[in-house]
Formats: structure tokens, C-alpha cells, sequence
């Protein structure tokens, strides 16, 4: 066997290399065959789940990372779609380079079940009843969302994730991940959660939620193709945003001023942009919607409805109830502004559902977060926010005490900063430092030799021995037909047969032979090696099959370069 003797890639482990972009990305749509069950008992069939993936599986599909999203995102989480101006939702953290670096990991993000952004949701048609569904949709959890993203993963061909990460809901599901599948993920990243939603959040969902119920045309959940409720759906969000935010940051942005009252409204400049600007959301939200219901014509009339009943939420917000002249605050108008950005990208019946799994969401089991925790292996990297008074740093604290009494590493770090909840949005720096350093133990991934050279167990100890001196190696892994690990053979067992007389390599082949996965710590191969006093491991898949080798000289090389 020849193990390559070029120095293996060490990639951009140091490299210390400033973060890029991705470039343009695209989505693809994954059908779940077969019936989906969810946590109710209830059934939904044709499930679609919409992904994005950035970077490449290694051959044992060992490097995946899964991001969760929060709330209203998406499965567009990094690099920029053709044509737009703002790349996906955490392009600080996700491109080459950076904590999620794609030169090193693969990295996949979905849109939750019950979303608008593709995935099936109250939205989709029913294949029953050929209707949208609306508010036949059934109840959701966030296990269900979990559920489908298994489903995902399994098509995938991923046996066991390398990390789970997430905001927000996007840490519930990571939390939920590892209570579900705990085989199935290495690290959870989990960041500005909760294990069990607290009173104070679910009583901000009750508000929401009656905001968009209480709007006439909700109509019972059953407004597609009709104008949308955008009044309640954005009422809904300006009180949730209030929430993402902190007093300070709320301070710094706007402090006590007022719009410009001489030229140009800027609310109205908003307005006027974002109509614009969102045509092409607004249009595709909607579209899809509508061709879900079937006729282009009712396509366009739903493309006309949105705009115009986004409109119609500022309009009528402010000319029935302030005079032309009353002065309107900054951070009124941002509210605004952010409320009816909304209604052009979600779909109200969405978010009803959504708020609702997060409600639901508790993983204390018997009232004990310590017993829901009993089964999870993951490593675990908590991360809270000093100014989110939505999810507070005491609830990660739980979350870590809790892992902990279960004998789970799991560490835990506070963010300074003044941007309240939506800061695991936006800090930058401090998510790409503590997350790079948490992801990037050195793997047997990064110093494996990919080209080798094996033999079959009914080759001639003659054959191997002239292999072994040809190629310049003391090595050969054993492997049957389909490539699977049998055994190894070492140069000094070939020695040991020539001075017994011994011809037949399946004589001398050490069966127990020790092996590593390539997502093992460099440090499991070193300690292995040193046990059992040997200098080289086949690196194998979760189905036995021989993909590498490690050698005592590849970790040394790494020592001697970056130690
Ligand atoms: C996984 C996920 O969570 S995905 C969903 C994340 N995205 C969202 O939640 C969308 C809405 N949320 C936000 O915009 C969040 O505040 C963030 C965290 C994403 C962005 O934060 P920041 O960069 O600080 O942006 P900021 O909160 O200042 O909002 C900027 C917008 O407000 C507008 N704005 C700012 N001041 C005013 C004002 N006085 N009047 C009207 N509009 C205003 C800006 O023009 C800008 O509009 P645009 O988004 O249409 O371009
Ligand atoms: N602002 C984010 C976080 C909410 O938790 C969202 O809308 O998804």
C-alpha cells in the first residue's frame, strides 16, 4: 500500500484569513415520501422541505453542520440569491473562513415545516382537499420540525451530524435535536435560548396572535388569494420586534427624535421603497401561494392585494388616528416600517403556527429540566446575550446546569452587547470567535491521507511485501471486495512470515485491528496509536469502509508546524 507521501493539506485551520462571501446560492426542494406523523398524531403527506447546502460532504459525510433557523427565517442563510442586494440571514458567520467555514465544513439550513419559504406549511395545498390549507393545518412542535429536518438529513445520507447550531427557536430545535437523536449529533451550538418557554414569552405570542386573529381579514385563516390580514400580521411584529431589541439599543438608534418634518416623510419614503423593493418577495410569497390555489389569474389579483393591503396598514394606522400635523417618533416609524416589511414576506397563518411550537416548547420532563436532559452526548456550547430581556442569560444558564448535572460538556458564554435578542443576529465578532473556536478541534479529517493503497486478504504474502517496497510503505490495510475493513498487515508481520516460512497473507493479518472515524480529534488517533504502540490507522465510514489513513508522521508534521 502507498500511503501518498506529500505532506497532507492542513487547509485553513491557522490560516487567520479574513471571512468572504459565498457568492449566488440556490435553494432546493426535498419531498418526504411517504406520510409524515406528527407529535399530535396527526398526519401531512407530500411534506416538501426546502434547503440550502454551502461547501462539500467529505467522503464519510462526517463534516455537516445543520443551522436552525428562528422565528421568521428561512433556509437562505449565506452567499445572496441571483439578484438581491442582502445575502442570507447569518452570512457573518457562514463562508469560507468563517466560523461556519465552508472550506471545511458542509453546511445545510432548512426551512422549518409550518414556514412560508417553501417548506410545507399552512399555506401549501392540501392534497386532500386541493385548498390551501389554512387553519386545517395541524398543530405543530418544534420536535415536529425537528422530525422533518431527520428526514432531510437521512436522505442526505448523513448518519451523524458534526454540529447543530441555532438562534432563538433555531436553539430550540438544536436543543431538541439532541434530546431526540442524541447518536445523531456531535455538537450543539446553542444560542439566545430556552428550554421551557417562559409565561413572559408565550404571553408576547398571545399578543401577536390576537393581533392578526383579531383582524377582520383573517377571516378564519382562509384569506388566500383575498386581501391579507397585513394590519394584525404587522401589529404582530412591531410587538415582537419591540422584543428583539433592548432598551439601550432603542436609545442609541432613534433617543427621542422625530421623523423629519420638512421634506420628504420618511416613513412614506419607506413605504413607498419597501413596496418596491419587495415587489419581488411580495410577488413570489404570493405567486406561490396563489398557483398553489391554482390560476394565474388569482396570482395576480393576490400579487395586487398584498401591496395593497400593506399599504393599507400605515394608511389607515395613521389618518384615523393622528392629524396630518402630530409629530411622529423615530422609532414609530421604524416600528412601522418593520411591521409592514413584514406583512410582504410571511404569511400571517405561518406565524400563528410557528408562535405556538415555541410556545409549546418544554423538555423538562416530570418538571425537571435535568431528567429531559438524561439522554443527551452531545458537546455542548451555550451562548446567551447580556441585553435580551426576551430570552435572558438565566434561562442558558439552566440550560448549561442542567447538561452539566448529566455529565454533558457543555460551556457556556455571555455576548456584550447592547442589541437585546436580535444580537445573535449581528455581533459579528464575538459569535465568530467563540463558535471558530468551539467547531475547530483539529480532525482526523484534516490530516488524513485520502490516496492509499490496500490488499485483499487472499493475496500472497510475496505480493504485499513487494507492494509494501514499491510503494514505500509499512501499512496495508486488509479490505474485503465492497472496500470494508477486514484487517491490516505491517511490514514487520511480513518480516516475521518471510522468517517463518509463512506465504499466505491471511495468516498473518491482525484482525482486531484499531481504526478511527474521520471526525474523531487528532487527539483520539494519537492516543490510540500510542495505547496499542502503533503508528498508522485506517480511517473508516460509519459502514466500515476504508477511506484514509492516519500515520503517526501526519500528526507529528501538524505538531512540528503549528505546535
Ligand atoms: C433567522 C432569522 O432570524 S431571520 C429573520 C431576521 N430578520 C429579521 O428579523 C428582519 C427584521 N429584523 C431586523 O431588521 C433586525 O433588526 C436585524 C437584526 C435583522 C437587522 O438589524 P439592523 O441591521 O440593526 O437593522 P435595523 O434594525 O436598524 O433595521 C433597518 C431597517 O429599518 C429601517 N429604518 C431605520 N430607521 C428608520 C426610521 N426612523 N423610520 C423607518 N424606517 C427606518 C431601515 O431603512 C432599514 O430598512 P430595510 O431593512 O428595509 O433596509
Ligand atoms: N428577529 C428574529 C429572531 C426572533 O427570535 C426573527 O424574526 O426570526
Amino acid at each position: 500500500m502507498e500511503i501518498s507521501t506529500q505532506v497532507p493539506h492542513f487547509k485553513n485551520l491557522f490560516s487567520g484569513k479574513k471571512g468572504q462571501n459565498l457568492g449566488i446560492v440556490n435553494s432546493v426542494n426535498y419531498e418526504i415520501p411517504g406520510i409524515f406523523k406528527l407529535e399530535s398524531g396527526k398526519t401531512l403527506s407530500n411534506v416538501r422541505i426546502e434547503y440550502e447546502m454551502y461547501g462539500k460532504m467529505n467522503p464519510d459525510k462526517s463534516n455537516v453542520i445543520l443551522i436552525c433557523h428562528a422565528l421568521t427565517g428561512d433556509a437562505h442563510a449565506a452567499g445572496f440569491h441571483s439578484g438581491d442586494k442582502k445575502p442570507g440571514w447569518w452570512n457573518i458567520l457562514i463562508g469560507p473562513n468563517k466560523a461556519f467555514d465552508t472550506e471545511r465544513y458542509c453546511i445545510v439550513c432548512s426551512n422549518i415545516i409550518g414556514g412560508c419559504k417553501s417548506s410545507t406549511g399552512p399555506s401549501s395545498i392540501s392534497p386532500e382537499t386541493g385548498k390551501p390549507y389554512g387553519i386545517s393545518f395541524p398543530i405543530l412542535t418544534i420536535a415536529d420540525m425537528v422530525n422533518a429536518q431527520k428526514k432531510l438529513v437521512e436522505h442526505l445520507g448523513v448518519k451523524q451530524l458534526f454540529a447543530v447550531a441555532g438562534g432563538s427557536m433555531g436553539g430550540m430545535q438544536v436543543l431538541q435535536w439532541t434530546v431526540s437523536y442524541p447518536e445523531m449529533v456531535k455538537k450543539a451550538i446553542a444560542i439566545a435560548t430556552t428550554a421551557s418557554t417562559t409565561p413572559q414569552q408565550i404571553a408576547f405570542g398571545a399578543i401577536g396572535r390576537k393581533a392578526i386573529t383579531d383582524d377582520p381579514k383573517w377571516n378564519g385563516g382562509n384569506y388566500y388569494g383575498k386581501k391579507i390580514p397585513a394590519q394584525g400580521l404587522a401589529l404582530a411584529r412591531m410587538i415582537g420586534h419591540i422584543t428583539y431589541l433592548s432598551d439601550a439599543s432603542m436609545q442609541k438608534k432613534f433617543g427621542r427624535a422625530q421623523q423629519e418634518k420638512e421634506g420628504p416623510d420618511l416613513s412614506k419614503i419607506h413605504l413607498e421603497a419597501s413596496s418596491k423593493i419587495s415587489s419581488k418577495t411580495s410577488s413570489e410569497a404570493y405567486l406561490k401561494t396563489s398557483s398553489e390555489a391554482s390560476s394565474e389569474a388569482s396570482s395576480e389579483a393576490s400579487l395586487e392585494t398584498s401591496s395593497e393591503a400593506s399599504l393599507d396598514t400605515s394608511s389607515e394606522a395613521f389618518s384615523e388616528t393622528f392629524p396630518d400635523n402630530f409629530s411622529n417618533f423615530q422609532v414609530e416609524s421604524y416600528l412601522n416600517h418593520q411591521g409592514d416589511t413584514f406583512t410582504k414576506r410571511f404569511d400571517a397563518n405561518s406565524y400563528l403556527y410557528i408562535t405556538k411550537a415555541v410556545d409549546f416548547f418544554d423538555l423538562s420532563k416530570n418538571g425537571s429540566l435535568i431528567e429531559g436532559f438524561s439522554g443527551v452526548t452531545a458537546k455542548y456550547l451555550v451562548i446567551s446575550i447580556t441585553s435580551d430581556w426576551l430570552y435572558p442569560p438565566y434561562q442558558s444558564q439552566e440550560i448549561v446546569s442542567a447538561l452539566t448535572a448529566n455529565g454533558v460538556d457543555a460551556k457556556y458564554e455571555e455576548i456584550r452587547s447592547q442589541y437585546g435578542h436580535d444580537a445573535f443576529l449581528l455581533e459579528e465578532g464575538q459569535l465568530n470567535y467563540l463558535i471558530r473556536g468551539f467547531l475547530s478541534q483539529i480532525l482526523v479529517s484534516d490530516i488524513m491521507y485520502q490516496s492509499f493503497y490496500s490488499v485483499s486478504r487472499n493475496e500472497t504474502i510475496e505480493n504485499a511485501s513487494t507492494l509494501m517496497v514499491k510503494k514505500k510503505v509499512n501499512h496495508l490495510p486488509v479490505v474485503s471486495e465492497d472496500g470494508k475493513l477486514e484487517g491490516i498487515v505491517t511490514s514487520w508481520d511480513i518480516t516475521k512470515a518471510v522468517a517463518c516460512k509463512i506465504t499466505e497473507l491471511d495468516e498473518i493479518i491482525t484482525r482486531n485491528v484499531k481504526y478511527v472515524f474521520s471526525g474523531d480529534k487528532i487527539e483520539t488517533a494519537s492516543s490510540i496509536m500510542e495505547d496499542y504502540s502503533i503508528s498508522a490507522l485506517p480511517v473508516i465510514d460509519f459502514e466500515n469502509r476504508v477511506i484514509g489513513m492516519v500515520t503517526s508522521e501526519s500528526i507529528s508534521a501538524l505538531i512540528g508546524k503549528f505546535g
